[in-house]
């Protein structure tokens, strides 16, 4: 099998470029290759490759900078993956494309299932959720795989940043009213291997394309997440819970984008965040 992969210099792709190994030839397209703006690109490099598979985590990330550059969001994040399901309908791929819990505007009480309306409240969210209904619409077998909070050990991520910050003050004041599920990009990339692994028997993409949750299970504040960090990590400085109005960012946030992900766990186990979070840190 021919997997085409997006974003490797990214927090899922590079944990993806190891992952999909077993499945088959791996061809790594960075943003050199194939620019996630350059629509004309997308098809040459696709039509040129014929994969059977096209794996994207490659996105325009930035949630808070997004707010003052929302077409560049909108290229690489809903143009790019409709150019990429289109061609990959008309060479009979499969897309496997991953979106975000900030597709939800945080009301509902409870966590979110896949057939629960969207209404995202930033420009982020709405341009990830434009690439979701994209490929829903292309007729491609496809998998949208809807994670949130991604961390790990490289690239940009709230970990990192907190383990910065943990070390160079005595305080870190954190947002306690914004709630989901802090998960693991190698949890990301493992759980993407092992369902599609089982995608080779006949007549599996007719029945199991579509969205599903894929965030760890359990849930917690960005207060809690950074409480994990500090303790696991045996860091000294306290953690002071605040409220979102008190750390305001040019993005809203939804206070609950927790996930139900027990569609995805009919095919595929995910661990609960904290012992993620452990293993990530050990
Ligand atoms: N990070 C998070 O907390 C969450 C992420 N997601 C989704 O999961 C997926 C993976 O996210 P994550 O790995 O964290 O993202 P990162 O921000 O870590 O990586 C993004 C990747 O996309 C690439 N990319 C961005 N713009 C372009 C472009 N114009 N052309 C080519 N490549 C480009 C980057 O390449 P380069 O190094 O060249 O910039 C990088 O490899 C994304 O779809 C994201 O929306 C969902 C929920 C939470
Ligand atoms: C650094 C810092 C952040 N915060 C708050 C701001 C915000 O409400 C929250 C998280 O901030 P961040 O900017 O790290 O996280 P954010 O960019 O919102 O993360 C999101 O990224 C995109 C890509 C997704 O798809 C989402 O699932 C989610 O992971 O923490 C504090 O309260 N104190 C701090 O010191
Ligand atoms: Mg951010």
């Amino acid at each position: 099998m021919k997997i085409l992969l997006t974003g490797t210099t990214g927090q899922v792709g590079y944990e993806l470029e190891r992952s999909l190994q077993p499945l088959g030839q791996v061809i790594a397209a960075d943003r050199a290759r194939m620019d996630l703006c350059k629509l004309d690109q997308i098809r040459d490099v696709i039509r040129e490759l014929k994969p059977d598979l096209i794996v994207n985590p490659g996105a325009y990330t930035a949630v808070d900078k997004a707010e003052s550059e929302p077409e560049l969001a909108r290229l690489c994040n809903a143009q790019a993956p409709a150019v990429m399901a289109e061609e990959a309908r008309k060479i009979g791929a499969a897309l496997v494309h991953y979106s975000t819990d900030y597709v939800f505007d945080g009301t509902k009480q409870g966590a979110y299932v896949e057939t629960d309306p969207v209404n995202p409240v930033n420009v982020y969210g709405q341009t990830k959720l434009e690439g979701e209904q994209a490929i829903a619409a292309s007729g491609a077998r496809h998998l949208i795989l809807r994670t949130s909070w991604v961390y790990g050990m490289r690239g940009k991520n709230f970990l990192l940043t907190m383990l910065r910050l943990g070390k160079e003050r005595d305080e870190l004041r954190v947002v306690d009213d914004q709630h989901g599920a802090p998960t693991w990009s190698r949890t990301i990339a493992d759980t993407t291997a092992a369902v599609l692994a089982q995608s080779r028997q006949d007549g599996w993409w007719d029945q199991h394309s579509g969205i599903y949750h894929l965030s760890a299970r359990g849930q917690t504040s960005w207060c809690g997440f950074t409480r994990a960090i500090v303790e696991q990590a045996g860091l000294a400085c306290r953690v002071t819970p605040i409220g979102a109005a008190d750390y305001p960012t040019p993005a809203r946030r939804p206070a609950n984008s927790v996930m139900n992900a027990d569609k995805l766990m009919r095919l595929a186990a995910l661990p609960d965040w904290d012992a993620a979070l452990r293993l990530c840190l050990a």
